[in-house]
């Protein structure tokens, strides 16, 4: 299998960052959207109690200003007309629709609706009598439609003893209270934005409404909300609007009247947040992760080009070419090029130090073995001639014992440099040990051999200038050639049997060089 690439690896990172931020934010989000909803229920919930309060305070308003009418002596004295006047001045004042007066029958004594001695409605025994009669306590009715007045009412009704010296028989003193007193109730409230609150009757109708008020008084609720009202639930339910919103609500009831104050607030409100934080987050998540995919890509392929651009070096240090420092526009990539340029700089010294005699820099004896079994090779093959000659100093030891290795070191440097002056490029000259050294002459004749033999004669005869002194050290060369195919001369056949014959000549050309010194008595190394 293959191993991932940078460029993978990086994307991946992108992607491992940004996806675990998203999440966070997504789970962030959805907390602050339970925190929005809880607050909404708690705010919601203690509105709607205060709410629930006013309700049953309205009520309370009414019923008192009754209990007060009904302590009116000219009730106590049956004086109906000035009754009749200080009913329907209580009414104007405390914004009561009208104040009537029934009988026990359920006959209206008094209308404040109905000019005092006109024809009053027949009589009638509604609940609202039979409950007052019955527990001789205050009774609220639900909401009802006026049957004089024609409007949306509502009644407080309380247990009067009407005529004097007859405790028995018990009427009642009803005020009806209008709807707008409710809905002004809910239009002083200052609701936030988008709130609907609603007051319901025991019956489940609509007596107010903060919103939409004329379109709804006198409508049901839903079965489900008029469900929860009659089970006594206080709490939050989601359900509708009349007008079919879905909304989030929370109901209570007033504990005297028990009818119900509901607030909701449209779900598609509470979720408009929600929706655009996710929006936001879905968006800059989707242009940070793009924006981190280009980034993560294009550094990529910087690192990809800075590190294929390392192929090329590392090729040329395995095929032991030098490598050039170069900028790879990456700091590792750059250090591993340094690395590979000290690499290459220390292979070739290597192999350098393998091929090469470190005092002289010639070639050393495997460098120069493994060129003429070569050459020796390709020149059978060509018939090309080659020469070699072998070098030996003369009475180099004595400079040694005299001067010091030292100063021996210089001389065979010194012979070094003059063998590689007087040489061409093509030729090779190595130092095989000691003061031993060889010279591989490719595609030279005998006469060119013999030219450059007595040219290395007479520049090593030279003195060389090592502190202070003249020293000369010349050498006995011996030749040994692979003359050119066809030759009539015995030709050696190898490398080996070529350098034998070289040493040979060596030898006798040592032997010669002593007796013609001796001869002329003079010594084989001057100073
Ligand atoms: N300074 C120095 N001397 C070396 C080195 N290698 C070998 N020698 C010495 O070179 C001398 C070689 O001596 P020989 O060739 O035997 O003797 P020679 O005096 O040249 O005598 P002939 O060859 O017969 O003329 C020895 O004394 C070695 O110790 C080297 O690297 N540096």
């Amino acid at each position: 299998m293959r191993a991932p690439s940078i460029r993978s690896r990086l994307l991946y990172l992108v992607v491992a960052c940004i996806v675990p931020a998203a999440l966070m934010a997504i789970l962030l989000i959805g907390y602050d959207y339970t925190q929005a909803r809880a607050a909404f229920i708690t705010g919601a919930m203690a509105t709607a109690r205060a709410n629930a309060m006013d309700v049953d305070k309205e009520f309370a308003t009414v019923e008192a200003a009754l209990r007060a009418l009904a302590t009116s002596p000219d009730l106590a004295r049956s004086d109906r007309q000035a009754f009749y006047a200080q009913a329907r001045g209580l009414a104007a004042s405390q914004h009561m629709l009208n104040i009537v007066l029934e009988d026990a029958s359920g006959q209206q004594l008094i209308n404040t609706f109905i000019p005092y001695g006109a024809a009053l409605p027949p009589p009638s025994m509604g609940n609202v009598l039979q409950f007052v009669q019955k527990n001789d306590a205050t009774a609220i009715s639900d909401l009802f439609i006026g049957a004089v007045s024609n409007r949306n009412i509502a009644s407080v009704s309380i247990p009067v003893r009407y005529l004097p010296g007859r405790p028995d028989l018990i009427g009642a003193l009803n005020a009806t209270v209008p709807v707008e007193r409710f809905n002004a109730l809910l239009a002083q409230q200052s609701y936030p934005e988008h709130w609907i609150a609603s007051i319901l009757d025991r019956g489940g109708k609509v007596v107010a409404r903060s919103q939409d008020t004329q379109r709804y008084v006198g409508h049901k609720a839903l079965p489900e909300v008029i469900d929860h009202m009659r089970a006594g639930f206080e709490g939050v339910i989601e359900t509708n609007t009349l007008d079919g919103k879905p909304i989030l609500a929370v109901m209570t009831h007033a504990g005297d009247s028990q009818w119900t104050v509901g607030i909701g607030i449209p779900i598609e409100v509470l979720n408009a947040e929600l929706n655009r934080k996710l929006l936001v987050l879905v968006l800059a998540t989707a242009t940070l992760l793009a924006a981190s995919l280009v980034l993560a890509w294009s550094i990529s392929n910087r690192i990809t080009r800075a590190i294929g651009a390392l192929v090329a070096p590392a090729m040329a240090l395995g095929r032991g070419e030098a490598v050039a420092a170069a900028s790879y526009g990456l700091r590792e990539a750059d250090e591993v090029g340094v690395a590979l340029v000290d690499a290459a700089r220390m292979h070739a010294q290597a192999r350098h130090q393998a091929t090469h005699d470190p005092l002289t820099g010639l070639a050393n004896r495997a460098m120069f073995c493994e060129f003429l079994e070569r050459q020796v090779e390709l020149c059978a093959r060509t018939g090309e001639p080659l020469s070699l000659l072998y070098l030996d100093l003369d009475s180099f030891k004595q400079i040694n014992d005299t001067y010091g290795h030292a100063a021996g070191d210089q001389l065979l440097t010194g012979a070094a440099l003059r063998l590689r002056e007087e040489l061409r490029k093509s030729d090779l000259a190595a130092r095989l040990g000691g003061d031993e050294f060889a010279v591989i002459l490719v595609g030279c004749d005998a006469a060119a051999t013999a030219t450059v033999v007595a040219k290395l004669e007479t520049r090593l005869a030279q003195a060389h200038h090592i502190e202070g002194y003249e020293l000369v050290a010349g050498a006995s060369i011996g030749v040994a050639m692979l003359a050119p195919q066809g030759s009539a001369q015995q030709q050696p056949v190898s490398a080996t049997d070529l350098v034998a014959d070289a040493d040979d000549a060596m030898y006798r050309r040592k032997a010669e060089r002593k007796l013609a010194a001796k001869a002329q008595s003079l010594p084989a190394a001057s100073m």
